[in-house]
């Protein structure tokens, strides 16, 4: 059994990032820049006005009440060629450029109109309520850098820059294959002995929610040639993960089927808990991930694995198992050789620090406590015996708001 770092390193060895492909900023949400956006405009183009008033030049209205003399309208879209002189000001709204000489903005409710006349009764000192140009961005400036995964603020930003199309990293197409003759697709009558394939769906989710692009391939009987005529639906993908069959019994047939399909094995099996019969290699030109049957083994080990392979493959810098430390809430035992993922609920206690709550029970089939646990506990090989009140590294699971 290999540790799960150097499990971690072997893996990400093998991907590189993907080629990049050209979409509509429109579609950019999520994906993965490939170069940097950089702004094809200066915004605002010219000094611009944030209020609705009247553009004046400071030094008339430095000391108020003054009457000055309107000689323009200048609503946001158009402009005023003649330059204001002494004694002058402009209606001028929010959004408009000032005309040549206005360097300050007096906001409507410190003024009186009067026909072609308006008294200021406020000053206003040089570049009040002014927008200068390029106060955002300059043309050529680089608003979002190459690497980052476009967020909903990225898009606006890249909008704003007048960039219609950007260079995205090519979406990693990952087939899932489930198996055993016990699994029926959701939806399916299920018998006695019969188990639903959450794995298939959870591992395509969890697929697309990384930025990937998930190809379902179902699920292959416990039979050679199932699994063979199913398997071969992967040619082209950038992954194959299968689920179940990695073990040891005579009906996990994953390495003997797939190894006479020339399955170029790397490792199998991996020291932790849960997701021990994992194995990784290389089948016909198309990188294999092994996954445990059992259905919290398989999420996990895709959280700790597919999670950074699609990472590497989009070019995406982040770390693979980003852990933080939080107060546990519960005494735990010594651990064994295995590294261990316990799962876990997350609180802040008094004093602002988190509180990790173990799961009493932590059997690899229990979903139920997966989907409602925060985090990861991890737990090293042979790690001493925990008294509540210790100190844990625990993995937080991401969650989907992070793209806005
Ligand atoms: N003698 C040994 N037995 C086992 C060992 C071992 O080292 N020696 N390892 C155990 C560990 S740890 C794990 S994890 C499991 C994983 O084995 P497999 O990958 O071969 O998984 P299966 O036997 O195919 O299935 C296990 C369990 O999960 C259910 N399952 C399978 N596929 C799905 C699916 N798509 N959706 C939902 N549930 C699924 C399946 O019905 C089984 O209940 O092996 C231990 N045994
Ligand atoms: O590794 Mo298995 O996932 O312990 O049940």
């Amino acid at each position: 059994m290999i540790s799960v770092d150097e499990a971690l390193d072997r893996i990400l060895s093998a991907f590189a990032p993907l080629p990049a492909e050209t979409v509509s900023v429109s579609q950019a949400l999520g994906r993965v820049l490939a170069e940097d956006v950089v702004a094809r405009v200066t915004q605002p183009p010219a000094d611009v006005s944030a209020m609705d008033g009247y553009a004046v030049r400071a030094e008339d209205v430095a000391s108020v009440p003054v009457q000055l003399q309107v000689v323009g309208h200048i609503a946001a879209g158009s402009r005023q060629e003649a330059p204001l002189a002494a004694g002058q000001a402009a209606r001028i709204f929010t959004g408009a450029p000032l005309p040549e000489g206005a360097d300050a903005i007096v906001i409507q409710e410190d003024t009186e109109r009067d026909g072609e006349s308006v008294t200021v009764k406020e000053s206003a000192a040089r570049g009040t309520y002014v927008r200068p140009a390029g106060l955002d961005f300059r043309a050529g400036d680089v608003g979002v850098a190459a690497g980052r995964a476009v967020t909903v603020r990225d898009l606006g930003l890249i909008a704003a820059m007048n960039r219609p199309w950007v260079s995205v990293r090519r979406r990693p197409r990952v087939a899932v294959l489930a198996t055993g003759d016990e699994v029926v697709m959701p939806g399916d009558p299920v018998g006695p002995s019969q188990i639903v394939s959450s794995n298939g769906l959870a591992l395509c989710a969890l697929v697309e929610a990384c930025g990937g692009e998930a190809i379902n391939l179902g699920i292959a009987a416990d039979s050679a040639d199932s699994l063979r005529r199913l398997a071969a639906g992967a040619a082209g993908a950038d992954l194959l993960i299968t689920t179940g069959g990695a073990s040891v019994g005579e009906h996990d047939l994953i390495r003997s089927v797939l190894g006479e399909e020339g399955l170029d094995l790397d490792f199998w099996k991996i020291a932790m808990r849960p997701g021990k019969p994992l194995m990784f290699g290389r089948l016909k030109g198309t990188r294999m991930l092994g996954l445990p049957g059992n259905p919290v083994s398989s999420l996990v080990c895709g959280l700790l694995f597919v999670r950074p392979i699609l990472d590497r493959l989009l070019g995406l810098a982040r770390p693979a198992h980003p852990t933080e430390p939080a107060v546990l809430a519960a005494d735990l035992g010594a651990n064994d050789r295995r590294q261990d993922y316990l799962r876990a609920t997350l609180r802040p206690n008094d004093d602002g620090r988190l509180h990790a709550s173990p799961f009493h029970k932590q059997d690899s089939s229990m979903l139920a406590t997966l989907a409602h646990a925060d985090a990861l506990i991890l737990r090293a090989p042979h790690a001493p015996p925990a008294a509540a009140g210790t100190l844990v590294e625990v993995l937080r699971f991401p969650t989907s708001l992070s793209s806005i």
